[in-house]
């Protein structure tokens, strides 16, 4: 399948202090991607690069098959969506009026703004003032305009940090929707469970280095431990390996009506995370 992002050997350093450390990867048309890492290790610094608000100290990089120069030729903009801290959002208008600006620009009807601002959750605020907005509900509106011209590829920088799980979970399901439909997105997070809830695949950010990159499922299942964890209706917790004498134990606990709960011992994104970097996410 067709790549949209290329990057070789990125670096970039500030003020002789490397940030980003011979950064390799691509990205699939179709795919969610997700950056991952702590505070610091970045993710910023790599989707400003991608995006062309900042210039590679060396590398290669490409998006769309193009260098990243080209991206700031409207044609291209216009195929991209950006989230990032800098939100373009005219603080005295209302959020509908900031929208149908960006309608004129992207050439997109008005009626995709009512589309956009359910995903976001916002439908019944459209009238309320940039300005007296909260952190998160501009946070949403940014996504709103982000995704407004339905681009062919989007860069998320931690969409959700501002927001509660409600809103986040809107915001999942807008961006699954939005995937499904054909987008390419490229999100930074420092948030394991979205990771895991959205992206196809993962990268482990630190340091400025990639040091992992592949689906949730397959970092998870290399990672995991031989075995399961049984909860007794008497309240003990017993562990046993997948094997042969595993299962007889499970058996035997079963056939009697013993067991609560079984589950494999499985880490989560944040456990692999600490076990290669020693680094927590957070
Ligand atoms: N403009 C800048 N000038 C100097 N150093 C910078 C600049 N921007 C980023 N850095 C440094 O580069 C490193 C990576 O920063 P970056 O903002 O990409 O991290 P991040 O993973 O996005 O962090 P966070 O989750 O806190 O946003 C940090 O050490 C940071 O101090």
């Amino acid at each position: 399948m067709e790549n949209v992002i290329e990057v070789r050997d990125l670096e970039k350093s500030f003020q002789n202090q490397l940030a980003l450390k011979k950064v390799s990867f691509q990205v699939k048309k179709g795919e969610t991607i997700g950056f991952l890492g702590p505070s610091g290790s970045g993710k910023t610094t790599t989707i400003k690069i991608l995006t062309a608000q900042l210039h590679a100290t060396a590398g290669e990089v490409k998006v769309f098959g193009e260098p990243i120069a080209k991206l700031k030729d409207p044609t291209y903009m216009k195929r991209i969506g950006i989230l990032t801290d800098n939100s373009g959002l005219y603080e005295r208008l209302s959020i509908y009026d900031n929208l149908a600006l960006y309608c004129d620009l992207y050439e997109v009807e008005k009626k995709r703004i009512a589309e956009v601002l359910a995903t976001v959750n916002l439908i019944e605020e459209s009238q309320k003032i940039v300005q007296k907005l909260s952190k998160g509900m501009k946070q949403r509106v940014t996504l709103a305009r982000a995704m407004l011209h339905q681009p062919e590829l989007l860069f998320l920088d931690e969409p959700t940090s501002a927001l509660d799980p409600v809103n986040t979970m809107h915001i999942h399901q807008g961006l699954k929707k939005l995937n499904q439909e054909g987008t390419t997105i490229f999100l930074t997070t420092h948030d394991m469970q979205e990771a895991e809830t959205i992206c196809d695949r993962v990268a482990f950010l630190h340091n400025g280095e990639v040091s992992l990159m592949d689906t949730p499922e397959n970092i998870k299942t290399q990672q995991s431990t031989s075995s399961i964890s049984l909860l007794l209706r008497d309240n003990r917790k017993v562990v046993v390996q997948k094997d042969e004498a595993g299962a007889k134990e499970i058996y035997n606990y079963m056939k009697v009506g013993e067991i609560v709960s079984i589950h494999s011992d499985e880490p989560t994104l944040g456990d692999v995370f600490v076990k290669l970097t020693g680094r927590k996410l957070l």
